[in-house]
């Protein structure tokens, strides 16, 4: 029944909610196998971080050696990096990977605390944006990439353009970040190709995580064989569907459901 493998980088949240602890629950709910290389470790609950512990180099690179000695793995994403160490050592890696590669360049949480540390941006222009078969910026983090202030859905468009001349294959800007823009993501590729998408908006203030289960849906659906195209749209139903079932667990923003 799993017979395809899908593998998230990022960082753990022990609050449950985001992280590699989101991407595996997408994976699951996908009947995906899901694996995962831990860069770090966070202490957080709904409303702060309060620890962060990046691994040692060699426990990064051995949890990837170790898994693709053995396995096949069919997509990977990468999630929270923290510092321009650790996106050196995935980027070394991903190089000689040759599968789908979703970038999810996580920077900061929803409640204000940073996931990246600022010298670490150029680092991801550099190295993993040239490598990436796409990349899943928020407002914030499209505008730290592509140099652009985004105050406007043709903002959003240029920085898209400007994330393509980086390198990207493909970019898909989440627009939830202005107003009246939540659930409305644009999608540009080398080839051209630009689309809006929409998914319905759910009122809800439990999003914690929903960066992160967008790019892991996508990643798992590529992993299942779909195109990229089609991946980000089921990906987004998936979204949709699981900030539906959402739930408060702490006095900030709750989970999604995954189920
Ligand atoms: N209230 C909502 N209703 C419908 N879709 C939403 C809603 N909020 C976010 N989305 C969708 O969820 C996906 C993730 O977007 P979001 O803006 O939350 O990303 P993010 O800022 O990286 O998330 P996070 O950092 O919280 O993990 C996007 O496809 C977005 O359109
Ligand atoms: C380990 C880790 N990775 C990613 C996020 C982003 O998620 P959010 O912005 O919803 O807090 C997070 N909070 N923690």
């Amino acid at each position: 029944m799993y017979s395809k493998i899908a593998l998230s980088i990022g960082g753990s949240d022990s609050g449950g909610g985001a992280g590699i602890q989101a991407d595996l629950r997408t994976f699951m709910a996908l009947k995906v196998h899901g694996c995962s290389a831990i860069t770090c470790i966070t202490a957080q609950n709904s409303i702060e971080v309060t620890c962060v512990q990046p691994v040692e180099k060699n426990t990064l690179l051995n949890q990837l050696d170790t898994l693709f000695a053995d396995f096949g793995i069919d997509a990977l994403k990468t999630g929270m990096l923290l510092n321009e160490s650790i996106i050196n050592d995935t980027a070394s890696k991903l190089n000689t990977y040759k599968i789908t590669k979703i970038i999810d360049p996580v920077m900061v949480t929803r409640t204000g605390s940073k996931l990246l540390e600022d010298s670490a941006i150029n680092a991801y222009k550099k190295l993993l944006l040239p490598i990436a078969d796409l990349v899943t910026p928020n407002i914030y983090e499209a505008n730290l990439l592509s140099g652009l202030e985004i105050r406007s859905k043709e903002d959003i468009e240029n920085s898209a353009r400007k994330i393509i001349g980086l390198g990207a294959k493909a970019v898909l800007i989440k627009g939830g970040g202005l107003k009246d823009m939540k659930g409305k993501d644009f999608f540009l590729d080398l080839n051209g190709r630009k689309e809006w998408l929409f998914n319905n908006f759910i009122n809800t203030k439990n999003t914690h995580g929903s960066g992160c289960t967008l790019s892991a849906a996508i990643c798992g659906y590529k992993a299942l064989g779909f195109d990229l195209f089609d991946s980000i749209q089921k990906a987004k139903l998936f979204v949709e569907k699981s900030l539906d079932n959402s739930y408060k667990i702490g006095s900030g923003p709750g989970p999604l459901g995954h189920h």
